[in-house]
């Protein structure tokens, strides 16, 4: 049978023959005929996914122009020989072990496998996610995400998202359309710059908005096929990263002032440009710029910024988890004593929401936010924030203490974390510092002294080995009559007295998904903080009496799709109250209105997507 014949009895048949004689051609020509190029029949993604004609980061520039390819791969263009370097120095790694990382030595081989399945299958990934979410949030999520940025040159395989980066200027209007998704609900970006507690890593960063995004799929079932990682690449300040010739990213400094604005507002308008209706949120930004982003877009655009409000919101259940813990109701929360260590992006996003949550509870007048603001003590790297402070940080003037009562309290401006918690006796010491340890046994000695029936740890830095402490050396020390909660999971600690000491997760996962999911389908144009308050409630109110009085104040994760579909709905009767919910789809604002709390959780399960094959028809138009 000739190959005309063999053509004709199968198309697919005939294009895997096209693309083998074009292949095996090619081959020919580069020894015989030199820089002959190689036709091909694909672009973009397609071709990306293609092993006979991928290059990864080898493509040229001229040529991801050609094939559309700009915007889906780091903007970094290597040789061959520095991409087999890059893979050899991956490959030996695996002899050593992953040092400082999560407890699972086996961590980086298990993400390995299931990034591999989650390039392979979509769908199966996804479902073995779900079903297993407690095991394997800590691989594709903190701590494990965290040593994946660390080691990204390494293990970048086939590229995931986009990349948008200082060079694209002028053009992203036109490179958002390289996307092959019409289109898209979610997009995480992060410009690398404050990756969980690691620094600046650059465009390695965009680990995270994969992680992410992988748990809005799995905890609030939005569809895989509409999401998208975003990393906007405008250089690193990381000194190794600017040396590493295997660096993926701009080998630049970062752009500062108004050439960083420029980039992140050419970004904004060319998604919202493509997408109207997406959602951006912001996520790992180093401080100076997560605040003044947030502000910038929060009236035009629908985004929020997780590590400032999503944070918050978790805080802030947290918190009431903690004084329901000690027997008390929540309208006692403004009772709290608070010492917050960290004031950075996550850290100010806490202190704000948890002052206006008290001064609610107080009556919201100004005198109530007055006295709410008396119940913070906040320690940065320079010790206690006080009015005496030179060139203090504007967002954490509002909670720099009075000279003169601090002295009265014995305190000075710069006291150490150590002589605050002394003096202060707090209910509460919670850390968003990124400084692993920084609770140390002297700290927590201190603690000891708190006025609290029942003190609070909150070591919430991430990853694992940033926490400011782990959850033996706070239970150890302060016995079982304590709650505790950190940013990436640790086990139940064996209190050796028949008690377990119970370790909450407090991490801004159980926040984000379920506001992302109930913007989508409220339709809302912008993120309020009613919306955010909103979820942090339907949390806080998630945990019942019994398990508080146990000290367990945030759900297990294995419950993370239920909370999402409340936390969406709550987000939802936020919006329709606020006259902000524009509908969705065929839920129009009108019919939205319609729905009672049943209605409005069931409108949310029908619109969470489930890992399910669909049944596949294939159409040449
Ligand atoms: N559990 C969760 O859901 C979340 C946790 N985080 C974690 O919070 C940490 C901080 O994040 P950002 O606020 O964005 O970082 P950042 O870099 O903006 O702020 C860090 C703050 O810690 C302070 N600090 C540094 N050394 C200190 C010391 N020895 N004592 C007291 N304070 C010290 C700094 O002065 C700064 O105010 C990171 O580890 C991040 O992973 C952030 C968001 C969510
Ligand atoms: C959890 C998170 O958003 C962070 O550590 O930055
Ligand atoms: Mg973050």
């Amino acid at each position: 049978m000739g190959i005309g014949n063999k053509l004709r009895l199968s198309s697919s048949l005939s294009r895997m023959l096209h693309r083998r004689i074009l292949y095996s051609s090619a081959r020919s020509f580069t020894t015989t005929e030199g820089h002959r190029p190689t036709i091909v029949h694909k672009r973009s993604l397609d071709i990306l996914h293609d092993p006979w004609f991928n290059k990864g980061t080898a493509f040229t520039m001229t040529e991801r122009d050609r094939l559309d390819l700009r915007g889906l791969l780091p903007p970094n263009v290597m040789d061959s020989d520095q991409q087999i370097t890059r893979f050899m120095t991956d490959l030996k790694r695996l002899e050593e072990q992953a040092r400082d990382g999560p407890s699972d030595p086996n961590a980086l081989a298990k993400w390995r496998i299931l990034n591999r399945l989650h390039d392979r299958n979509e769908t199966m990934y996804y479902k073995v996610l779900i079903a297993n979410i407690e095991e394997y949030a800590p691989i594709v999520y903190t701590p494990t995400v965290g040593l994946v940025c660390q080691n990204y040159s390494g293990l970048f395989r086939r590229p995931r998202g986009m990349y948008f980066s200082s060079e694209d200027r002028g053009e992203m209007m036109s490179m958002v359309y390289n996307w092959p998704a019409e289109q898209v609900d979610m997009i995480v970006v992060t410009d690398g710059s404050r990756i969980l507690g690691l620094g600046d890593l650059g465009i390695h960063g965009i680990g995270i908005s994969v992680g992410k995004l992988d748990l809005y799929v799995a905890a609030a079932g939005i569809n895989p096929q509409r999401v998208l990682p975003v990393m906007i690449d405008v250089g690193t300040n990381n000194e190794k990263l600017l040396k590493n010739p295997l660096y993926l990213g701009l080998q630049q400094h970062r752009l500062e002032n108004d050439e960083y604005i420029e980039v992140i507002d050419e970004f904004m308008e060319a998604v919202f440009t493509r997408w109207p209706h997406v959602i951006v949120q912001f996520e790992d930004f180093q401080s100076k710029w997560a605040f003044k982003l947030l502000q910038r877009y929060r009236n035009s655009y629908r985004m929020f910024n997780d590590d400032v409000q999503g944070t918050a919101g978790v805080a802030i259940a947290g918190l009431l988890g903690a004084v329901r813990a000690q027997g008390r109701p929540m309208i006692d929360f403004p009772k709290m004593k608070i010492v917050v260590a960290g004031a950075g992006s996550a850290g100010i996003g806490v202190l704000n929401a948890a002052r206006k949550t008290m001064a609610r509870m107080l009556g919201n007048t100004e005198t109530a936010f007055d006295s709410a603001q008396s119940q913070f003590w906040v320690v940065d790297a320079q010790g206690l924030i006080t009015e005496g402070r030179e060139d203090i940080d504007p967002e954490a003037k509002p909670f720099a203490r009075k000279t003169k009562e601090m002295e009265r309290q014995g305190l000075k401006e710069g006291a150490s974390l150590v002589e605050v918690v002394r003096e202060v006796k707090p209910d509460v010491l919670l850390g968003l510092s990124a400084v692993g340890g920084l609770f140390s046994k002297e700290v927590l000695e201190a603690m000891k002294g708190s006025t609290s029936t029942r003190p609070a740890i909150f070591a919430m830095s991430n990853p694992t080995k940033n926490a400011e402490c782990t959850a033996q050396e706070a239970f150890s020390i302060l016995g079982d009559n304590m709650i505790f909660a950190s940013g990436s999971p640790f086990k139940n600690v064996d209190l050796g007295n028949g008690n377990v000491g119970h370790c909450n997760q407090g991490n801004n996962m159980y926040l984000f998904p379920g506001i992302g999911l109930g913007i989508l389908l409220s339709g809302t144009p912008i993120v309020s903080d009613g919306m955010l308050q909103a979820a942090a409630e339907c949390l806080a109110a998630y945990m019942s009496e019994e398990e508080v009085l146990k000290g367990i104040i945030y759900p297990p994760i294995s419950r993370i799709r239920d909370i999402t579909k409340r936390i969406a709905a709550a987000v939802i009767k936020e919006a329709i109250e606020e006259e902000l919910a524009c509908g969705y789809r065929e839920m129009d604002a009108r019919e939205l209105q319609k729905l009672n709390e049943d209605g409005l959780m069931q409108y949310v399960e029908n619109n969470m997507w489930s890992p399910e094959y669909p049944t596949l028809v294939y159409r040449d138009d």
